[in-house]
């Protein structure tokens, strides 16, 4: 895996937050075979939510690793973190070289196309080490990302770029939300995978 000697950006928040994009971290033929071995080779889940009071279904897929069996809570039900693969260890060791914070666990992402995205939301729930980063590695599609700040509503929008890397960091997940919007532009599939730090 060769890496690309890019720059990472400056902030791309104004306040309350640290959000620093790579661009893309690997070369146009690693990114391929690495998104035909998640597509393939990852035990692909529905995930659940609950949604103006019902429990519904995501059509999105998700799966959960960790260093030990973690749990993944959501909507009451609850998935225990999966023993690491090798890809998915190697890609954890490029993501902690190039951010250099540590990780100890991943949430995966599968978005069959553009109808599929995720709404407006932070990552701060109590199993996660408060302003702890989360590195974000995208396959596949190229898909537009926003931040809105939850008082001031300024928003940031980017491409994340196949094969690149994202990292939000300090208070972004106390004062920012994120979300994935849906596009009529894409009907490839996305991989995303977004390494985190539970608490022990
Ligand atoms: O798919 C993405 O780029 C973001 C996923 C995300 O925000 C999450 O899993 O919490
Ligand atoms: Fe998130």
């Amino acid at each position: 895996m060769d890496l690309f000697s890019r720059e990472p950006s400056a902030n791309l928040l104004p306040r309350d937050g640290e959000v620093i994009y790579f661009g893309p971290i690997l070369d146009a033929s690693d990114h391929e075979n690495h998104l035909q071995t998640l597509l393939e080779s990852v035990p692909w889940e529905s995930d659940e939510l609950v949604m103006f009071g019902r429990r519904v279904t995501t059509s999105r897929k998700v799966a959960w690793y960790g260093d030990r069996p973690f749990a993944y809570k959501y909507s009451g039900s609850e998935k225990v973190a999966l023993a690491w693969t090798s890809l998915l260890q190697d890609l954890k060791r490029r993501v902690e070289d190039l951010s250099g914070e540590r990780f100890n666990s991943c949430l995966l992402n599968l978005y069959h196309d553009g109808s599929e995205g995720m709404g407006w939301h932070r990552d701060d729930e109590s199993a996660i080490v408060r302003d702890s980063a989360i590195g974000s590695l995208s396959f596949g599609a190229e898909r537009k990302f926003s931040f809105k700040h939850a008082e001031t509503k300024e928003g940031v929008s980017l491409v994340l770029e196949k094969g690149s890397l994202l990292v939000m960091k300090g208070e972004t997940q106390r004062h920012w939300l994120h979300a994935l919007p849906k596009t009529k532009k894409s009907n490839e599939p996305r991989v995303n995978l977004t390494f985190r730090r539970m608490k022990e």
